[in-house]
């Protein structure tokens, strides 16, 4: 029999008093697209990174094509054949994708290649791409790219060394849409076929049954199932439940009694931003939840910050409970009543080297400073603890630095920050991108219960999330909006406005 393409034997990882990973057995066979899952703090990322080389492990033994390795770093790994796309590929912008696939960060940084070493890029760019078909025009800067182009380079950059046979992509999807998932998907489909076997980490989990061959789960650092895809359907199991050890009801609360709407707390009318949406319209009532549909370059990310002051209009009013307002910082619209909860934590959300005391209770400085404005230390914790808990915070520390979490741990403090500041209108951007289902759960829960004493606007480029969590929806195309008079729509309608910007009757 031949040996898998690899193999992790017995590895634990301990993180202070935390258990990371404990006694992990895994295999992952030549050729197989294998995802991982788990739910947030599960042990996924500690366990990529340790196969990777950007970790040591405390214990356990991890062999390559039957051949015993210890990766000290990175570069050890991708020398034994193990290379790894991280969730956000650190990429020159200003670069080719050839570039950026064959110098290296640091040498494209610099610019230090000569024309020699130019001419050459395209051979060698050719000679992979006829290893791994893919339709992408490497000449292209990387700011020109789509996120799915940039994936790719990514990939390709990944793969440039002749010998790797084990690839791993960390959520790949997360920020894709659809349409370019599909195109992801191919490129893994072509990988898979060449012999070389992907690992890779995924909350998406109806695309493990679309591109898994098989997956493993970690649940509390300990890896607690390991099968083929097909049995999952054979068996009907359910995934969520496996990741969660428990039965999970719903994903989605009940939608709004029609006696919990209360008044028109956002009135907007007529709302343009040159190049990003022009002639926005909607009201939103106190009680309710009103989801925006809208793909990346929808305008639904511009359309979030004009609302919030962060970028200007040019034309259009917004009405806050029956005074005309115009944000123009964020600063304003926290004072006014309006707070958002972005998309992309890593740069809007949070201060990653501070407590997630700190983080959470910034936005409402106010409430959480005593009358000389010395912030109310215990307090503080009290609230923000409680909020942490109803979140599943884990682990429940709230004098960590929030740099010491994991992904979607780090989002789930995002939410704790809104949920502090007492609003009347809160927006979220993309709120679930890496949390897990049974966090996901909460997170909608916990909108809901927003809503009772506010009004919820949530922007997602999921379309089952927009339809899934709101009482009326409209979606954003181009710019424009798609809605029918009423507002209501099936999932199909709301789609097929978001990706084609036309309005269906089922
Ligand atoms: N550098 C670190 N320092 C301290 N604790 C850490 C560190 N990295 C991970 N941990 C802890 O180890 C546990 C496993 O985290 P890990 O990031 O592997 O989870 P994950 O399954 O990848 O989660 P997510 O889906 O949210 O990314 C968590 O409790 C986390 O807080």
């Amino acid at each position: 029999m031949t040996a898998p393409a690899l193999r992790a034997r017995a590895i634990s990882k301990r993180f202070g008093p935390v258990n990371a990973l404990s006694d992990v057995d895994f295999v992952l066979e030549t050729g197989e697209v294998h995802a991982l899952l788990g739910v947030n703090g599960a042990g996924k990322s500690t366990f990529i990174k340790i196969l990777s080389g950007v970790y040591r492990k405390d214990e356990g033994s991890i062999e390559v094509g039957g051949e015993a390795i210890d990766c000290r770093d990175p570069k050890e790994a991708i020398r034994h054949g193990i290379a790894t796309v991280q969730q956000h590929p650190e990429l020159v912008a200003d670069f080719t994708g050839y570039e950026n696939i064959f110098l290296g960060r640091e040498a494209a940084r610099s610019g230090l290649f000569s024309r020699i070493e130019r001419t050459d890029l395209s051979r060698r760019a050719n000679a992979l791409l006829k290893r791994f078909p893919v339709d992408i025009d490497l000449s292209k800067t990387v700011a020109e790219m789509s996120a799915v182009e940039r994936e790719i380079v990514a990939i390709l950059q990944a793969l440039a060394g002749d010998h790797i046979r084990v690839l791993i992509l960390d959520e790949p999807t997360s920020t894709l849409t659809e349409v370019e998932k599909t195109v992801l998907f191919r490129l893994i489909d072509t990988l898979r076929q060449a012999g070389i076997s992907v690992l890779y980490i995924t909350h998406r989990l109806e695309e493990v049954m679309e591109i898994a061959d098989r997956l493993s789960v970690f649940r509390g650092g300990r890896m607690v199932a390991s099968m083929p895809v097909a049995d999952v359907k054979a068996k009907n199991l359910s995934l969520a439940e496996l990741m969660l050890g428990e039965a999970l009801d719903h994903v989605f609360p009940p939608r709004a009694e029609p006696d919990a709407i209360g008044e028109t707390v956002l009135a907007v009318r007529g709302l343009t931003a040159a190049g990003a949406f022009s002639n926005i319209g909607f009201e939103l009532r106190r009680g309710e939840i009103l989801g925006i549909f809208g793909l990346v370059g929808s305008g639904a990310d511009e359309l979030a910050k004009a609302l919030f002051g962060a970028i200007p209009v040019e034309g259009g009013s917004v009405v806050l409970k029956g005074h005309t307002i115009a944000p123009r910082s964020p600063r304003e619209a926290l004072k006014a009543g309006i707070f958002l909860v972005p998309g992309d934590r890593r740069v809007e959300g949070l201060a990653l080297t501070e407590t997630s005391i700190f983080n959470i209770t910034l936005a409402n400085l106010k409430r959480a400073s005593g009358t000389a404005g010395i912030l109310k230390r215990a307090g503080n914790r009290t609230a923000s603890g409680e909020f942490a808990a109803r979140l599943a915070l884990s682990p429940p520390n709230l004098s960590m630095p929030v740099s010491g979490f994991s992904g979607g741990n780090q989002q789930k403090i995002v939410v704790a920050k809104g949920l502090f500041a007492e609003a009347d209108v809160y927006i979220f951007v993309e709120p679930t991108i890496g949390v897990d289902i049974g966090a996901r759960a909460k997170l909608y829960g916990l909108m809901r219960e927003l809503s009772g004493t506010a009004g919820v606007i949530v922007l997602s480029s999921d379309c089952d999330e927009a339809h899934g969590i709101a009482d009326r929806t409209f979606a954003l195309y181009k710019g424009r909006q798609i809605a029918p008079p009423d507002g209501l729509q099936t999932r199909n309608q709301l789609l097929m406005a978001g990706i084609m910007g036309e309005l269906h009757r089922d």
